[in-house]
């Protein structure tokens, strides 16, 4: 991609530059100039009448799969119109270039794969990885969104047909949260997958083998941080859906060492925190007063009860009081001392009860008032776990977040039914409104693009040298303030979509503030601090 200091390009090459390329808005005086006479039809549109045409493309397509993948094309096209369309109307388009459509992306990665994006580092690039990573053509990047594909949302291991994921996050940097794309870099570590399905699949783009043994796999991520120090001194690393324990122990071992982020951890912890927020401002309760139940206690669940241990001892509690209003259950059952295969992260939250698979039991034991799901157990939250909560509560509070949809743990319609319009709801996906004795309901989609786009825009602005909980959980209060009175009346846990730009930005905003009041920014303070940031955000438009 070209920078500045790049020679105009002419002719065929300018067309073909997805970066410069403008299409049909080429003026006369530019076709002129540049060789573009007789290469393009007659008539000079502008931006508008460009994205008018792209709708109607889109409209004409059969399934949102078709649109993920014209897109995409667009993108290779014209960089600037493909962020026009997207941040056009956010509502419509996130759901097509992220989730949920990037599930069935991701599973048929390798089959509807067209051109390269972002850089794919294998094992076989060892000792080497610092060469490579040079080969990527801008020098300016600030974030890599970075995954193995070791959990790839609820499908499980997908080795490199998880790509989908860190493209598709790293363009909702720019989407939601006016990031600029040159700044961005996917990047797929192909350590292999366990998926022997892929692995025998004639298409699979990967590397078709086992992933190493937990040193070598080590040693290699260890490798590459190494390396991105030195390439990108000033890049972000994202962590984005590794597996589970991969996940942790990477984010314990490199937060105060390198400027890193885990999504799954500390992204769907922040955004679930925030709903709790604005849900407990409906109850008018505190955090303090709250029982939580997990279901599910992955990078997710732990991530999100860690966070929430961080915040209840803002709000006053010991360490230990926090950990008592927490319990965990994953697939082996509740967390409890007697078992022998918790991590050290899960280990924390062991509690000296007896071993229990049984959630509706553990919820008549436990009385939570708020229920977590981040098990990717489809289903899991049956009617009489939800009628159970809604006999201890009079508002339940009832997040299943898996996904994707096949793997949430309930659904809003059954959420809204079986409480009989009590609980508030939110879940990792959207639902549509859900209309119960004739009362509306907005389920909320309690996802982490909430929160990585505005904490990547006060990143990008104040250049801090880690990004810290304390952080993390700035950007939940900053989320959950921006919930009205009257959105809250109408039980709305989180902003609405379509405002998603506005709302990443005073987001940012917040969390800049917080990076400059705590000294860890490393540029200097502006006075304005929104306008500040308004200036350094991505507008897609065309430059002369
Ligand atoms: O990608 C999403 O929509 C949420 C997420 O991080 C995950 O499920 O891994
Ligand atoms: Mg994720």
């Amino acid at each position: 991609m070209p920078s500045a200091s790049t020679p105009q390009l002419r002719g065929m090459a300018l067309l073909n530059n997805a970066h410069l390329n403008k299409g049909t808005a080429f003026t006369e005086e530019e076709r002129r100039l540049y060789g573009l006479e007789g290469l393009l039809p007659t008539q000079v549109e502008n931006l508008d009448r460009q994205v008018e045409r792209i709708h109607r493309h889109l409209e004409a397509k059969p399934s949102n799969l078709e649109r993920y993948i014209y897109l995409s094309g667009l993108r290779d096209q014209n960089e600037t119109l493909f962020y026009k369309v997207l941040m056009s109307n956010p509502a419509r388009f996130v759901p097509i270039v992220y989730a949920p459509t990037l599930a069935a992306v991701c599973q048929q990665f390798s089959h509807i794969y067209r051109r390269p994006r972002g850089m794919y580092i294998s094992l076989d690039m060892r000792g080497r990885i610092k060469d490579v990573l040079q080969n990527w053509p801008m020098d300016n990047v600030r974030f890599m969104c970075v995954t193995t594909g070791g959990r790839i949302l609820g499908l499980g291991d997908i080795g490199v047909n998880g790509m989908g994921i860190p493209i598709g996050k790293l363009d909702l940097y720019t989407a939601c949260g006016a990031v600029p794309p040159d700044s961005l870099l996917p990047v797929q570590l192909d350590i292999g997958t366990t998926n022997s399905a892929l692995r025998a699949d004639p298409l699979y783009l990967g590397l078709r083998r086992e992933p190493p043994p937990i040193e070598e796999l080590d040693s290699f991520v260890e490798e590459f941080i190494e390396a991105v120090q030195e390439v990108f001194p000033q890049s972000c690393i994202h962590f984005e859906d590794w597996k589970g324990t991969d996940a942790l122990r990477y984010l314990k071992k490199y937060h105060d060492r390198v400027l890193c982020y885990n999504d799954d951890i500390q992204g769907t912890a922040a955004v679930t925190l925030a709903g709790l927020i604005t849900a407990l401002k409906i109850k008018n309760e505190s955090l303090t007063q709250q029982r939580f139940l997990f279901l599910g206690a992955g990078s997710s669940g732990i991530g999100t009860a860690d966070m929430l241990v961080s915040a209840l001892k803002q709000e006053g509690l010991s360490e230990q009081e926090a950990i008592d209003r927490i319990t965990l259950m994953d697939v082996n059952g509740l967390l409890e001392t007697s078992r022998t295969d918790l991590l050290p992260e899960q280990e924390r939250f062991a509690k000296d009860l007896p071993p229990s698979r049984d959630l509706l039991g553990m919820i008549k034991t436990v009385k939570p008032t708020v229920l977590i799901g981040v098990s990717t157990a489809g289903g899991s939250f049956t009617q009489e776990v939800v009628e159970e909560m809604s006999k201890l509560n009079e508002r339940p509070i009832i997040f299943p977040l898996s996904l994707p949809q096949k793997n949430g743990e309930c659904t809003a319609e059954q959420a809204y039914e079986w409480s009989k319009g009590r609980a508030l709801f939110a879940a990792g996906l959207q639902y549509p409104e859900v209309t119960y004795n004739d009362r509306t309901f907005y389920p909320g989609q309690a996802n982490n693009f909430y929160i990585f786009p505005a904490l990547g825009l006060a990143v990008y602005a104040t250049c801090p040298k880690l990004i810290t909980d304390e952080m993390v959980i700035e950007a939940a209060q900053a989320l959950a303030d921006q919930v009205d009175p009257a959105a809250r009346e109408r039980g709305r846990l989180f902003p609405p979509q379509s405002d998603i730009l506005e709302v990443s930005i005073t987001s940012a905003t917040r969390i800049a503030e917080f990076i400059f009041d705590k000294n860890a920014a490393t540029v200097e303070r502006p006075k304005d601090i929104r306008a500040w940031i308004e200036n350094l955000t991505y507008k897609p438009r065309y430059t002369d």
